[in-house]
């Protein structure tokens, strides 16, 4: 039997691959290659170049293969592109979904483990988030993916496909030995884009907004390596395995680190003088995501090894250095 990883050409699903070859699972990996890279796919994995909605081509891997699992990474999820291209996201995101799941159905899977985000709970109502408070986005991309976890709960009560949604804060990171790591097109995310500026890439980051309701004025998220991740996901198969009922679980440090102080935790982690100017606010961004995790290391176990953000900027400092220009230096 084998999981099948969707989107597991992408940055969070490449590492996933890693980890269940690691652990000596079949692994098979449906990709479009619209964002990820060939390259990152471990060559252990089989691969197969198809549109999630591309429900005949999606059936034909099920029908080829002897799928057991999915954990579904491909989706759209960059917060102002989905602002200004809502209709994108609803049509990758939600619409895959409802592709992805009558799949399962026809073919008689019924576990899966789903990439849901800290997007669906909007401007939270307490610090830290729990998975039982307000999910009220407020970006077109943080309500695809509700859509999709509450897609995935009636096909539970219909289908009884039991599902597992991991709802992340913001990762980053890479695995230890810099072999694969996060490699956007065009790159919008705050960890690379602070690195590009530390190998010279650029001359400076700029920080999106200084006047949010945070103690130093700038946006605070809560940052988690991607390996950590991956483990939650492995684990989140095994409780889907032992016939465990449907759950969401947030994943986190439940601290909250802002903006400023990522790029001096870069400063420190790269020995570099890494240049910052204040530029003004981005759509969409709420002020503070903070997670709280206690569900995941209960009822998962989960136990994340990196516990600080300087050690988490260092593995992606480390592919950074052996991939300046990330896959592109592989091809
Ligand atoms: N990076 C983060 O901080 C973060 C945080 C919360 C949630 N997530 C979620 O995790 C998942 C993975 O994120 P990532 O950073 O690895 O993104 P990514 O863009 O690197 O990976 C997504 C992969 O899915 C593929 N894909 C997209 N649409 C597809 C489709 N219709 N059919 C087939 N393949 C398709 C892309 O080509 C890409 O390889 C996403 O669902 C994202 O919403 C990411
Ligand atoms: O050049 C930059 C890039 C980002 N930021 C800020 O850095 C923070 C983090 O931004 P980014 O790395 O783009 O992540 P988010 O927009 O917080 O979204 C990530 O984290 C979410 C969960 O919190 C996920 O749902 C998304 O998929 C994932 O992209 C935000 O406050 C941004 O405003 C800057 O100040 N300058």
């Amino acid at each position: 039997m084998s999981v099948l990883v969707l989107g597991g050409a992408g940055y969070i699903g490449s590492h996933m691959v890693r980890r269940l070859l690691d652990q000596g699972q079949d692994v098979v990996v449906v990709d479009n290659l619209v964002k990820g890279h060939r390259a990152a796919v471990a060559p252990e994995a089989k691969f197969y170049q198809v549109d999630i909605r591309d429900k005949k081509a999606l059936s034909e891997v099920f029908e080829k293969e002897n799928i057991d699992a999915v954990v579904h990474f491909a989706a759209f999820s960059i917060v102002p592109e989905s602002v200004a291209e809502p209709l994108m996201y609803f049509d990758n995101n939600t619409a895959g979904m409802v592709t992805l799941l009558e799949v399962m159905k026809d073919f008689n899977v019924k576990k899966i483990v789903f990439s849901s985000t800290a997007a669906t709970y909007g401007n939270p109502v307490n610090i830290p988030i729990k998975e039982t408070d307000p999910q009220n986005p407020i970006n077109p991309y943080g309500e695809s993916k509700l859509m999709m976890e509450k897609m995935m709960a009636w096909a539970d009560s219909a289908y009884d496909i039991k599902w597992v949604a991991l709802r992340y804060f913001n990762v980053a990171g890479a695995i230890d030995d810099g072999s694969i790591g996060e490699d956007h097109g065009p790159e919008t995310h705050l960890v690379p884009i602070i690195l590009q500026a530390a190998a010279g890439q650029r001359d400076y980051i700029e920080m999106f907004g200084d006047d949010y309701n945070t103690p130093d004025g700038f946006n605070v998220r809560d940052y988690v390596h991607v390996v950590d991740l991956a483990d939650a996901h492995i684990l989140a198969l095994d409780y889907l395995a032992k016939g465990n009922k449907s759950a969401q679980f947030n994943l986190g440090s439940a601290t909250g680190f802002s903006v400023k102080e990522m790029v001096e935790a870069a400063r420190e982690a790269t020995g570099v003088n890494i240049e910052a100017k204040v530029g003004p606010r981005r759509p969409g961004d709420p002020d503070i995501l903070v997670a709280d995790s206690t569900q995941a290391r209960e009822v998962l176990g989960w136990q994340p090894k990196f516990d600080n953000v300087k050690d988490i900027i260092k593995t992606a400092w480390n592919w950074k250095e052996k991939h300046p220009n990330g896959y592109d230096d592989r091809k």
